[in-house]
């Protein structure tokens, strides 16, 4: 790293308000660059903690009394909590359990169910192969037609392309708030209203932004969205994933996994299955208890810094990220596939150079570790409350001799 490349990153880590949470965090110690917030968070060090006293205390202390004593309401008081901290929800309205791929499932046949005599899916061919899939099984079971909306890898889906695609035929859209691979940032509420215009709901699959971009889903009038928790919000390792679904569509909501934990009363064991009120007949099965442990504190991290703050962090390190990228790696041949206006732009940054996919294998060998992902992308996941602008500025300049080695000139 050249002295300037250095100076600037501790100057920008000295004037960062948020720098310090940094310490909070496992291994942020450690020389490690951890350019992977957006596929696996850091643990936060509370949580080592928390965990143990879960096994001594609520699970080996209370056993199959911590039901009734607080874990059965604990997929909606968790649900709550990412609703008023990150989606900007009024209770009532949240839900975790199961994994995202499963949630999008129930939740694209609710809507589809609210939208009945409609025929169409629309998506994008560029979202993320998860929502494609289900998707497509959906279409596949109730005979519906995918309306594909064609984009850029290097951008996302507009207002205008969704409006040129919507219809009368239109059940639902599908769409990610934040693009997986580019990190577009999409104009949710106009699309939004759009979707309304044509008289169709919208599924936002908010995996990407949720801890990362404040979202406000009531004002904007959102529908249904879902999202996972092992990214920007450290729940860990397959940590599950939540649904939102608006109060104005809970009365009458058909999911397609009615289970007995969805039920309106579990223990009467019943016959048939009458959904609970509210957004608790989303939940199929037994909650994932453990699941939710570690999200929990970093949910009470991001209420006590804000969304506001974590956002203007997270623009500062991409924005310092694009810097980098400019003056290492532009002349080395290196592109970018994320959009250079802070306002589309999610808390990733993806460059691209044909040779990236060796690039990451030889990265992840000396600890820096970003992720690869096609055509070409080295994709940098940057935690606002984890990362600091040195181990950006660390991991740049390590692509830059990757690279050199690798014999890239730009020529
Ligand atoms: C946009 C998006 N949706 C869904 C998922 C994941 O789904 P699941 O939690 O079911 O693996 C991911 C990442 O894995 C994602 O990036
Ligand atoms: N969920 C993941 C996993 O189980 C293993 C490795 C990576 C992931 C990811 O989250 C990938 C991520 N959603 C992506 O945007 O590519």
């Amino acid at each position: 790293m050249t002295s300037t490349t250095h100076e600037t990153a501790a100057r920008l880590d000295a004037e960062d308000p948020l720098a310090s949470y940094r310490d909070r965090f496992v291994g942020s110690e450690t020389p490690l660059v951890y350019l992977d917030g957006n596929s696996l968070g850091r643990p936060l060090r509370t949580t080592g903690e928390r965990l143990r006293s879960f096994v001594d205390q609520e699970w080996g202390g209370r056993l199959i009394r911590g039901w009734d004593e607080a874990w059965m309401d604990l997929p909606t008081v968790v649900g709550d909590r990412i609703g008023s901290a990150c989606l900007g929800a009024a209770p009532g309205q949240v839900v975790v359990g199961d994994s995202t791929t499963v949630l999008l499932y129930k939740a694209l046949r609710a809507g589809v169910a609210a939208r009945p005599g409609r025929t169409e899916v629309v998506l994008d061919r560029d979202n993320f192969p998860t929502d494609r899939y289900v998707a497509a099984g959906v279409a596949d079971e109730l005979g519906l037609t995918l309306r594909w909306i064609d984009v850029d890898t290097s951008a996302g889906v507009t207002l205008e392309q969704v409006q040129e695609v919507v219809g009368e035929e239109t059940a639902v859209v599908l769409l990610s708030h934040v693009a997986y691979r580019s990190a577009w940032l999409a104009d949710a509420p106009a699309i939004t209203a759009a979707v309304h215009d044509a008289g169709a709901l919208v599924l936002w699959d908010l995996s990407h932004s949720v801890g990362s971009v404040p979202l406000e889903l009531d004002a904007w009038g959102v529908d249904l969205a879902v999202g996972c928790t092992y990214k920007y919000l450290n729940g860990g390792p397959g940590s599950p994933a939540f649904v939102y679904v608006a109060e104005r569509l809970l009365d009458g909501l058909r999911q397609p996994i009615p289970g007995w934990m969805g039920h309106a009363d579990p223990f009467a064991m019943g016959p048939g299955w009458t959904p609970a009120p509210g957004i608790r007949r989303m939940i199929s099965g037994t909650p994932p208890v453990v699941g939710m442990l570690a999200l929990q504190d970093m949910l009470a991290l991001v209420e006590e810094v804000g969304m506001e703050a974590v956002r203007a962090k997270s623009v500062g390190l991409t924005e310092h990220a694009l810097a980098l990228t400019e003056d290492l790696l532009a002349p080395l041949g290196v592109g970018l596939a994320t959009p250079r206006e802070a306002r589309r732009r999610g808390g990733h940054v993806t460059l691209t150079h044909p040779a990236m996919r060796e690039v990451t294998a030889r990265l992840w060998e000396v600890d820096v570790i970003p992720d690869y992902r096609d055509p070409g992308g080295l994709r940098l996941g940057l935690s606002p409350l984890s990362t600091s602008y040195d181990e950006v500025a660390r991991g740049l300049a390590r692509v830059r001799d990757v690279l050199l080695d690798l014999g890239a000139s730009g020529a």
